[in-house]
């Protein structure tokens, strides 16, 4: 089973595209599953309630959220698993946030490292005016370092060999550049 996920900052285009990418690779003949995180309604509210200035609090909240995400991951029979969201959020987002990455690692160390992380790359005034859906977690402190955020994961995708796709373009392109890609690795 490969477990690819889907990271980028806030509206960059994670859920349409890991959904299509399921559709896709369901027309394909293979046997895919979209899921994400933060995965459990009851942690999700726990966090809606801790705010966004405690970051040890984030840190080990996504974690528990996760460790629940991969026992559900791992009872799940298909070819693909495509996780909008995994690990990378929590190294990007609360690193940012002054937490010390090595302990961020540390913390997720007993998950599952995907086979393949793409980067849905956007400037982060684009990606806000896109957002139309409520944002679960709309915390301002948050929105405002998301530039950083973004400059963590293009650190991250260079140091991990993530796939990086400039999410500024028209969706068809940002999906077909992915699928050409994928398919190549998965047949
Ligand atoms: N390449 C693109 N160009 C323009 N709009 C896009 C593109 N990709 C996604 N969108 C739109 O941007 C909005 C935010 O996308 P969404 O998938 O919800 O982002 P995220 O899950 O990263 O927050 C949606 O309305 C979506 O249809
Ligand atoms: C999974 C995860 C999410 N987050 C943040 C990123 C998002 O701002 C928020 C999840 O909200 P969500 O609405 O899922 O994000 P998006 O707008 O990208 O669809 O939580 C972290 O800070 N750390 C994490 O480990």
């Amino acid at each position: 089973m490969l477990l690819i996920s889907i990271e980028g900052i806030d509206g960059s285009g994670k859920t349409t595209v890991a959904k299509e990418i399921v559709r896709r690779l369901k027309e394909k003949g293979k046997n895919a599953t979209y899921t994400k995180e933060p995965f459990t309604e009851d942690i999700t509210g726990i966090i809606q309630r801790v705010g966004w200035n405690d970051p040890i609090a984030l840190t080990l909240l996504f974690a528990a959220d996760r460790r629940i995400h991969v026992r559900w991951m791992e009872e799940q029979n298909v070819d693909a698993i495509i996780t909008d969201r995994y690990i990378h959020s929590t190294i990007a987002y609360q690193s940012v946030m002054g937490i010390d990455e090595k302990w961020i690692r540390n913390v997720n160390s007993k998950f599952p490292y995907p086979d393949l992380v793409i980067l849905l790359d956007l400037d982060p005034t684009i990606a806000s005016s896109r957002i139309k859906k409520g944002d679960i977690f709309d915390f301002p402190e948050k929105r405002k370092t998301l530039e950083k955020v973004r400059n963590k994961y293009l650190e991250l995708a260079a140091m991990e060999h993530f796939l990086i796709v400039n999410a500024d373009k028209p969706f068809e392109e940002v999906i077909n550049s992915i699928m050409f890609y994928l398919l190549d690795q998965i047949t």
